[in-house]
């Protein structure tokens, strides 16, 4: 009988690997990165490995006072976890792969991505289910640029020039202490980050990727590693959800065919039409959508949508790289990362 691991994969029938490996988990600090790094050690060790956290605070987590986008991005918060590779103090780090950088340092790659919790927006209020709801002058906060240019163009279809909406950083239960202190009406988060920790019950709706365009690799896992450590690569191949894992190739290439920056309002969403596929090798067809705009955007945002047949990362990519060149055909600008 084979055993069903906490990610959902299937455990070898015989239960312990082959070669049961000592590994440690780089992570940082916050309730969500811990939940995500616990989550991984609790697959692995049903696997028959030896998993410890390696816990650390990342320069990401201690710029807390101006918005991310504008001292340089997601790099801040997998620089430590690297280091920690490098120096041989850790054999892998957890990330939301929302958070990655497009190119990964020299040295290192992706092992695997982890099957994708839910990749939408939520919103959390309480004055209502959506903008719609919200009093006159209400403040909405978000320091995310896609947020903000998508909830500007929802409040402009509303018709509701009144509100406004405002930086607001920190990690998750830091933005939801904000919004209940009253420091704004409403606030938008990864659905996926809420549900982990237990918020579920915060959510009042849940966007529909036709109202609000998920960000790449929204709600997804990766997992980085040493690129020559092929010993850590195959004790974590049971992990990985090919399905998940050729979507977000395809979203990632769109952002690093505009230039990976996050200073730069992007979306990009990537579905299966149809049965997703088995593993790599076996073709199944992708739909990605992503809408661009610039960073101090003035409507309309553009918008660009291909189905494409995947078989493999590769044509994953290019699928993704043709969103990039529909929304540059429309006059979205390459930005470098940075
Ligand atoms: N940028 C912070 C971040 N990185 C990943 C998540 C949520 C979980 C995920 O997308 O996997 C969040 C919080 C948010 O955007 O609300």
């Amino acid at each position: 009988m084979s055993q069903t691991l906490p990610c959902g994969a299937a455990a070898a029938p015989s239960g312990a690997p082959s070669l049961a490996l000592d590994l440690t988990i780089a992570t940082r600090e916050s309730r969500l990165a811990l939940w995500q790094a616990e989550h991984v050690r609790a697959c692995l060790q049903a696997l028959g490995h030896r998993v410890r956290l390696l816990g650390m605070t990342t320069r990401g987590d201690q710029i807390l006072d101006r918005a991310l986008s504008k001292v340089g991005g997601k790099g801040l918060f997998v620089k430590e976890l690297e280091v920690a590779m490098d120096e041989g103090r850790a054999d892998l780090a957890v990330h939301s792969l929302k958070d990655v950088p497009m190119e990964l340092p020299e040295g290192f790659r992706l092992a695997c991505v982890m099957e994708r919790e839910d990749p939408r927006d939520a919103w959390v209020s309480p004055h209502g289910d959506g903008p719609q709801d919200l009093p006159a002058g209400a403040v909405i906060g978000t320091s995310s640029l896609r947020r903000v240019v998508l909830l500007r163009e929802a409040l402009a279809r509303l018709g509701r020039d009144d509100v406004r909406i405002e930086p607001l950083r920190g990690n998750l239960d830091t933005r939801l202490r904000k919004l209940d202190e009253g420091q704004c009406h409403a606030i938008v988060l990864a659905a996926a980050g809420l549900r982990r920790l237990g918020l579920q019950a915060r959510i009042r709706r849940v966007f529909e990727p036709t109202e609000m365009l998920p960000a790449a690799g929204q709600g997804a896992l990766g997992i980085e590693i040493r690129a020559e450590r092929a010993d850590v690569a195959a004790a974590l191949a049971p992990l990985g959800h090919w399905p998940t894992w050729a979507a977000v190739a395809a979203e990632r290439a769109v952002s690093r065919a505009l230039g990976g920056s996050c200073s730069v309002p992007l979306a990009a969403h990537a579905t299966w039409v149809g049965p997703a596929p088995s593993g790599p090798g076996s073709p199944a067809r992708l739909r990605i959508e992503a809408a661009w705009a610039e960073s101090d955007a003035v409507l309309p945002l553009l918008r660009a949508v291909v189905e494409a047949e995947v078989a493999d990362l590769a044509s994953a990519e290019a699928a993704g790289q043709r969103v990039a060149h529909g929304l540059i055909a429309q006059g979205a600008r390459i930005v470098a990362a940075g």
